[in-house]
């Protein structure tokens, strides 16, 4: 549904805000996209809106390329790009009628159906000064979905929202993704909020990709378990009979075949005192801090 193609970006001629960068996101998707502060994230979803021009590169939408077509990938698209804005003293329903006039298009019908895919029926007819930041929210996401778009690109949709409203946000885009089999492009910096809601994430770092991979692997290749233990030297005898290494911060890699329990009772039959045995999986945190982290300093490690 979204294919980034070598997408390369210069503001200035000394640093590519962009390099190179390619990805993909299949039909009815959530992607996240990651990356520290400059790291490239709006320019990527800035050149999928049309509105920065890439050096190099093209974003295709549904078949349609961004750059060669504009019109008919944009059609595609529906986004909340940066702080929503609407007018104050108008209702949500007048900001909308107002917004849709840009583009000659009003469907009494299908704005209430999305104002209930928001849950934004009952408060629709109120002046938006009166809304919370969660309402604004569901405002800005009705108005993206009125031209039924296929493609969601949400930029740090929750900033600023309470953990009530990030929680509603969330359960909505899911429910938004289940029921109308959208495609998802999620611009955050809240890891947890990657982790529940993506399929797959993306880390940039400093305008490159260093990272594409599930969030949530169905069939786990490898797996870690994390050995606690006084009795060093015992547990390195019994894990090298076994065929297993027990490097220093304890984390054994299991061979094909062997499982967590059975390499357990292979300690405790061999008299090692086991403080604790537990399995370990890597977290998007600790994924995101090894490729993306940076020094206090403000330098990102090399
Ligand atoms: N219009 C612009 N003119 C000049 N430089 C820009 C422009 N837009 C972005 N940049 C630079 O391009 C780089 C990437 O910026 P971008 O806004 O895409 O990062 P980001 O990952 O979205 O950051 P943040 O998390 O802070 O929003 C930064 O070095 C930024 O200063």
């Amino acid at each position: 549904m979204i294919s980034a193609n070598s997408l390369t970006k210069y503001f200035t001629r000394s640093r590519a805000a962009l390099s190179d960068v390619s990805f993909s996101v299949n039909e009815g998707e959530i992607c996240g996209l990651l990356g520290h502060n400059g790291a490239g994230k709006s320019t990527v979803l800035g050149i999928m809106l049309g509105m920065v021009r890439p050096d190099a590169g093209e974003v295709i939408i549904a078949g349609h390329s961004v750059q060669k077509e504009r019109a008919q990938a944009l059609r595609q698209i529906g986004a909340i790009f940066e702080t929503p804005c609407f007018y104050e003293y108008m209702t949500g329903w007048r900001n909308l009628k107002t917004l849709c006039a840009f583009s000659g298009w009003w469907d009494e019908a299908q704005v209430k159906r999305t104002l209930d895919m928001v849950r934004l029926t009952d408060r629709i007819h109120s002046k938006v000064r009166t809304y919370s930041h969660g309402m604004r929210q569901r405002l800005a996401l009705a108005q993206a979905l009125l031209p039924m778009p296929k493609v969601l690109l949400l930029d740090e949709p929750t900033n600023g929202l309470d953990p009530e409203g990030i929680h509603e946000f969330r359960e909505t885009v899911l429910r938004l993704r289940k029921e109308h089999g959208l495609t998802i492009l999620l611009n955050s910096h809240l890891l947890a909020e990657v982790e529940m809601m993506c399929d797959r994430c993306i880390i940039l770092r400093e305008g490159q990709k260093v990272h594409e991979d599930v969030v949530k692997p169905t069939g786990e290749t490898r797996v870690e378990f994390e050995l606690k233990t006084q009795d060093v030297e015992a547990a390195q005898h019994v894990a090298r009979d076994m065929g297993l290494a027990l490097p220093p911060d304890g984390l054994i890699a299991l061979n094909d075949g062997l499982t967590g329990p059975e390499v357990l009772s292979r300690f405790v039959k061999a008299g090692v005192r086991i403080d604790s045995w537990r399995p370990h999986r890597r977290t998007l945190e600790d994924i995101y801090l090894e490729l993306s982290s940076r020094t206090p300093q403000g330098n990102v490690k090399s």
